[in-house]
């Protein structure tokens, strides 16, 4: 069954193909999220601390522990330090840990590869008095990802990884590391399959965790006719396709949905996608690169060139 799927990882560790996202689910709704997809068979949880919600989501957590039904170390947890505390990593973590209530994370990543201002106007969006980000240029990424490489040694958590992490930007760490990433987490989906980090990232021995498998709130992917094709043929939804998509690549996804009939159906309904379904995405895939026509739906106002393709 797809929906059981897992990929090692360079610890040997496993992830969960499917994942439930959280960002942007409002308080109030994500706790419930949270326990409901451990209910019916998630194993997979994504946070981080700039969603402001890691509380409730350790809430959802503890609610599905408290029914005896799954025990912690059959969950993977992942949350993200965030940009604000590069220079300080180990305390990122542990008020990650403090906000969720847990002892330690399945897997801890680089949000983005840019440090801010850890003494600004606010602790997460710290900005300047002209109204951008208030970025520290002179903090680089690799001086964050050996901080972290040390969090390994706490035992705090069992994996450290990156996210947003370009080619160009891969290539300037990987010669400098100790601890080679467990996963890139991406924005990915047929609209933007960023091949070129997926090859690189094999090659490499770094799990992709696709983001924004669904194009995101507001989504124009489900209705993209090549997407529309295949799940007609296959007799299930748009949303089902481009889950399934990341499953057949070899990559996990994340799903966010704080709609309990679609955490269901997100995770039952995942179907293993054969060579001529993959062969109508790709061909999907190559018009757009050939067009140009590539949509990217997360792109912050960091006002940084973070080295992809499409924004260059
Ligand atoms: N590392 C990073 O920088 C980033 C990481 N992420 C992670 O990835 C996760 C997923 O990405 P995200 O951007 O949230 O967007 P998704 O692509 O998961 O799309 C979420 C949207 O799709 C809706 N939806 C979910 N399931 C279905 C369905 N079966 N049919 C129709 N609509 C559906 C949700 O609505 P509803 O909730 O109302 O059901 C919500 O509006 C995030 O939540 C976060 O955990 C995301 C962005 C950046
Ligand atoms: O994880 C999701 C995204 O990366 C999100 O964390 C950022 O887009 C953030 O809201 C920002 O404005 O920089």
């Amino acid at each position: 069954m797809a929906a059981n799927i897992r990929f090692k990882l360079n610890t040997g560790a496993e992830i969960p193909a499917l994942g439930l996202g959280t960002w942007k689910s409002e308080p109030g709704e994500v706790a419930r999220a949270v326990s409901h997809a451990i209910s019916v068979g998630y194993r997979h949880i994504d946070t981080a601390l700039c969603y402001g919600n890691e509380h409730e989501v350790g809430q959802g957590i503890r609610e599905a522990l408290a029914t005896g039904k799954v025990k912690r170390e059959e969950l993977f947890v992942t949350t993200k330090l965030w940009c604000s505390f590069h220079a300080r990593v180990e305390e990122g973590l542990e008020e990650s840990l403090k906000n969720l209530g847990l002892d330690y994370l399945d897997l801890f990543l680089m949000h983005w590869p840019l440090a801010m201002n850890p003494k600004g106007n606010h602790n997460i969006f710290p900005k300047l008095p002209d109204g951008s980000r208030d970025i520290d240029h002179s903090h680089s990424h690799v001086t964050t990802w050996k901080s972290m490489e040390k969090l390994l040694d706490t035992g705090r958590v069992k994996a450290i990884g990156v996210s947003n992490y370009s080619v160009p930007y891969l290539e300037e760490l990987l010669p400098q590391v100790s601890v080679v990433p467990a996963v890139n987490q991406i924005e990915n989906h047929p609209s933007l399959p960023q091949q070129e980090i997926v090859d690189f990232c094999k090659k490499a021995g770094i799990h992709i965790t696709a983001y924004s498998p669904l194009g995101s709130t507001g989504s124009p992917l489900f209705t993209a006719e090549p997407i529309v094709a295949v799940a007609q043929k296959r007799g299930v939804s748009p949303a089902t396709i481009l889950l399934s998509w990341h499953i057949a690549r070899g990559s996990s996804v994340l799903a966010k949905s704080v709609t309990p009939a679609r955490i269901e159906a997100n995770r039952t309904d995942l179907i293993h996608l054969d060579d001529s379904d993959m062969a109508t995405i790709a061909q999907y895939c190559d018009q757009l690169a050939a067009t140009k026509g590539f949509q990217r739906f997360v792109f912050p106002p960091f006002g940084v060139n973070f080295g992809f393709p499409d924004k260059l």
